[in-house]
């Protein structure tokens, strides 16, 4: 990222959620889409003005549609995919009302912890994974 396109990387608010069984909650990446046909956490762009709280809140009820009430910072991570650089701000969310489903059409998931290392994610979300793991 430079001065002088300081738009270039992509600000994305990214939700762990968290059921009372403890599982987290998976969606699938659609395939046209950057990273497309891997699993992902449920999140999106953050827009102007807005905080990764209120984005989560927004991205949330449209993707899965899950209600979400708080969040809470996790982790940072800044990668660079060559094609997209991103900053993913992660959140839990474990504060949250409804049934998830995937309100864009993708496929989404509840998932043991210990069973997260079966999917394939985007490169970035190694890092998040482990962070799980030692939770
Ligand atoms: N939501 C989410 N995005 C991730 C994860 N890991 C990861 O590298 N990303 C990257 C992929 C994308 O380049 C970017 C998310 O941007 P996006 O374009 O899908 O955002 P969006 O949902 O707001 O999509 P859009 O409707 O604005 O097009 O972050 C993850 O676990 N969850
Ligand atoms: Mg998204």
């Amino acid at each position: 990222m430079t001065s002088l396109n300081p738009d270039k990387k992509i600000h994305v608010a990214v939700g762990v959620i968290i059921n009372k069984s403890e599982q987290i909650l998976l969606a699938k990446r659609p395939l046209n889409l950057h990273q497309g046909g891997k699993w992902e956490f449920p999140g999106g762009k953050v827009e102007l003005n807005e905080t990764t709280s209120e984005a989560l809140i927004r991205e949330l009820k449209e993707e899965v549609n899950l209600d979400v009430s708080a969040s809470h910072p996790m982790m940072e991570i800044h990668h660079d995919y060559g094609d997209k650089q991103v900053f993913l701000d992660i959140h839990w969310v474990k504060n949250f009302s409804g049934i998830a489903t995937g309100a864009e059409g993708q496929e989404v998931l509840w998932v043991e912890k210990d069973d997260l290392i079966k999917y394939e994610f985007p490169e970035a979300n190694k890092a998040i994974i482990t962070k799980i793991l030692a939770e």
